[in-house]
């Protein structure tokens, strides 16, 4: 499995939401040096199927960010799929429950080569107090994502996707074990769009994140590789 980067190399990750394989590969190649993986999600993977993963793989190693979340069976049944291709992280929702993330962790073990990180996402970075409440959790984003990550953890969950806002809570509750992978991050200055809770990408590895995310702020820059490179030159040791 992927180790954990000791300093500031190999921490940030570059999400490639783009609909096409070859702006990808182009963007993949621009900020592989500045990067420890590149992101590959939905909105490419659903567009190009999964040959691209092979592709973005030649510049980088591939976080395949598909946020699983249906009955353990088909769960299990799309890591066992999914396995061939190679990536080094794989995300599931934590609200399929514990006995959907025990099912891909027993899929992904059995899968016979190296195996991905397992990544459970505890609450969209996306939505605030109201969208949760709406979704029928109350008592705040906090709370519910030390709730998803204690649960995720001990199914058998390597890491955790949440906002920088709660990474010191996981500390707390959780310690060094988990692997904290943070979206939600904006250098200053940066629109926020429609992410909610967000902090700038030195905050984030201050508080405890292993690797950050970032897709808008680099792949629409005007120069990637430099927008990868600065973000990256100015994280904490
Ligand atoms: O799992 C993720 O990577 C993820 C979880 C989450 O809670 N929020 C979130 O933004 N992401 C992903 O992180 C990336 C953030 O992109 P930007 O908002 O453009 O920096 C997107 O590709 C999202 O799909």
């Amino acid at each position: 499995m992927i180790s954990r980067p000791s300093g500031p190399a190999g921490r940030l990750i570059v999400a490639l939401d783009v609909p096409e394989a070859a702006r990808a590969e182009s963007l993949a190649h621009k900020v592989a040096p500045h990067a420890g993986l590149v992101k590959l999600g939905l909105e490419l993977f659903c567009a190009e199927g999964p040959g691209v993963l092979g592709r973005l793989a030649r510049a980088a190693p591939v976080f395949l960010d598909l946020k699983l979340h249906d009955i353990p069976n088909t769960v299990a049944g799309a890591v066992r799929s999914l396995a061939p291709l190679g990536a080094s992280m794989l995300t599931l929702h934590a609200g399929g429950g514990p006995a959907m993330i025990a099912a891909a962790r027993e899929a992904a073990e059995k899968a016979g080569r190296e195996r991905p990180l397992l990544l459970a996402v505890t609450v969209l970075t996306s939505m605030d107090e109201a969208a949760l409440e709406a979704t029928g959790v109350s008592g705040g984003a906090a709370a519910q994502v030390v709730r998803l990550a204690r649960m995720a953890v001990s199914a058998g969950a390597d890491g955790l996707v949440c906002s920088p806002r709660e990474i010191r809570a996981i500390r707390d509750s959780l310690g060094e074990a988990p692997a904290l992978v943070v979206p939600g991050i904006r250098p200053a200055g940066a629109a926020a769009g429609d992410q909610s809770r967000v902090a700038t990408p030195e905050e984030a590895v201050r508080d405890g994140a292993d690797w950050i995310v970032v897709g808008r702020p680099v792949s629409g820059a005007g120069n990637p590789g430099e927008a990868a490179r600065a973000i990256t030159a100015g994280l904490p040791r």
